[in-house]
């Protein structure tokens, strides 16, 4: 028995009492992905008639869906990055709201009373060590930043997360905890395995990895196209690759145990893969438990250009929804409907084009098959009203498609056209040159 079994025991209670602390009008924080409550928003959703106008903070909701979400008029969800429950919520249900963000910001927003106070932090973490330390599992992020700034902390403590060394603040005392509330032991985290890549990912990967030198440090983002890029990656006979990411993801267990990526070159961090969270199948989380081949870290490190500057030859690897001919990249929206959000593209973008020999990939696929199975170009002229630019054209560098990688970096605005045409669906490419030729973006020597 530690000495903190004591402390431990005290502050032990069910989650109905943990909630009780919270009162209407109050900013409950959910931390950030898997450490997003499932007893404590059971019973706080418990409390809707009671409550009124309590904001909910989350970052990527999830599964399973929160019960607070059923209560609008007492609960106002918020999400940091929608993916398909928070598309669904807001576009089916008209609930919820997307919080914009520069990602590698988020601590200072709580440590520099930027953000809304939070009064109540309610966060998923592994169970207490002989130290009288919980480990924030995969989810540091800005999560010691929320707790430092909150009224009250309470930790739900789940067994089935996977301990994740770091790094820095990935792991909190139980000293600076108020209420600590036992989980089930059999309630798993959401797996996610990401499906194996199609034939057009295959090919962006393919187009991808022929930039990339053997001591590379790589950051894959979000989406099913930077999975595809590391299962490339991992057949490949590259060597001595690095890692360093916001997201750790499947591909990097694929990149790692191939023994492609070892970490030996990097600058710093050298033989592990530094990253804020972690999301993806069991696969990756058993990976990670207690594994020092890969580092936690809060966000204001891991997404800081300054920090990825650093590190030589870094090749970011990013996923959009579509790019228009002025080469602005929209990663996040379809007119009105949110479908993710900027994250850390912006970060990483910037990040990768101040290293000394970095090169930042935005990758998707020429075109989208709708649900009425209408073929439809994610190259466009300009983008939907309503849609978002998350990266302006200014800082784009490369983008990809299977039909090719063009650098627009330092380009002017009618060779981007071209550039973007030449990368288009052969389908659309004639009805892109009118319209670019309207937008005045067109001269007569442009290849067609
Ligand atoms: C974690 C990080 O942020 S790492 C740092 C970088 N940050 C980012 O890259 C953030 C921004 N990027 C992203 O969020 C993702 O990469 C995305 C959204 C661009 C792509 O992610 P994926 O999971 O591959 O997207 P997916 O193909 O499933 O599309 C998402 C949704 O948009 C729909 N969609 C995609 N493209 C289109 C299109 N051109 N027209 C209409 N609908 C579309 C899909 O049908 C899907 O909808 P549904 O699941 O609600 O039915
Ligand atoms: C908070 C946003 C994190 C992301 O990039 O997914």
């Amino acid at each position: 028995m530690s000495r903190f079994s004591e402390e431990y025991r005290q502050k032990c209670v069910s989650a109905d009492e943990a909630v009780k602390v919270v009162k209407s009008g109050d900013v409950v924080d959910y931390g950030f992905f898997n450490g997003k409550p499932v007893v404590c928003d059971i019973a706080l959703a418990a409390r809707h008639e009671e409550l009124r106008d309590v904001e909910v903070h989350v970052a990527v909701t999830l599964p399973p869906v929160p019960e607070v979400v059923k209560h609008p008029e007492s609960f106002v969800y918020h999400d940091l990055q929608f993916s398909k429950i928070s598309r669904v919520l807001q576009r089916d249900f008209n609930v919820g709201f997307y919080y914009p963000i520069m990602y590698h910001q988020a601590p200072s927003w709580f440590r520099d009373n930027i953000a809304p106070h939070r009064n109540v932090v309610i966060c998923t973490v592994c169970p207490m060590d002989k130290h009288g330390y919980f480990n924030l599992g995969p989810h540091n992020s800005a999560t010691m930043a929320a707790m430092e700034d909150a009224d009250c902390v309470i930790l739900e403590v789940n067994p089935n997360l996977p301990v994740c060394l770091g790094g820095a603040e990935e792991a909190v005392h139980i000293s600076a905890v108020n209420h600590v509330v036992e989980a089930p032991k059999d309630l798993a985290m959401a797996d996610l395995p990401s499906p194996e890549p199609n034939e057009q990912e295959r090919a962006i990967a393919e187009n991808i990895v022929s930039f990339i030198k053997d001591g590379s440090c790589i950051q894959l983002g979000i989406g099913g196209m930077p999975n595809a890029v590391g299962k490339i990656i991992a057949e490949s006979d590259l060597k001595n690759l690095g890692g360093h990411t916001e997201m750790l993801s499947d591909a990097y267990v694929d990149m790692i145990e191939s023994g492609r990526m070892n970490g030996s070159m990097k600058a710093f961090d050298k033989y592990r893969v530094a990253y804020t969270f972690a999301m993806g199948s069991q696969r990756l989380y058993d990976f990670m438990d207690n594994n020092p081949a890969v580092a936690s870290y809060p966000v204001n490190y891991s997404n800081d250009p300054r920090v990825i500057a650093q590190l030589d030859d870094f090749i970011s690897i990013n996923n959009a929804l579509q790019v228009d001919l002025y080469t602005q990249v929209n990663a996040e929206s379809l007119g009105f409907n949110q479908v993710s959000g900027n994250g850390g593209m912006w970060d990483f973008v910037a990040g990768s084009q101040w290293s000394k020999g970095g090169k930042s990939f935005i990758c998707l696929t020429s075109t989208f098959t709708d649900s009425k199975g209408n073929l439809k170009s994610r190259i466009l002229p300009t983008f939907e009203p309503g849609s978002i630019t998350t990266i302006p054209r200014h800082m784009s560098d490369y983008i990809v498609t299977e039909y090719g990688a063009v650098q627009v970096r330092a380009k002017s605005t009618w060779k981007r056209a071209e550039m973007m045409i030449s990368i288009a669906h052969p389908d659309f490419r004639e009805e892109l040159i009118q319209e670019a030729e309207k937008m005045k973006i067109w001269r007569h020597s442009n290849k067609k």
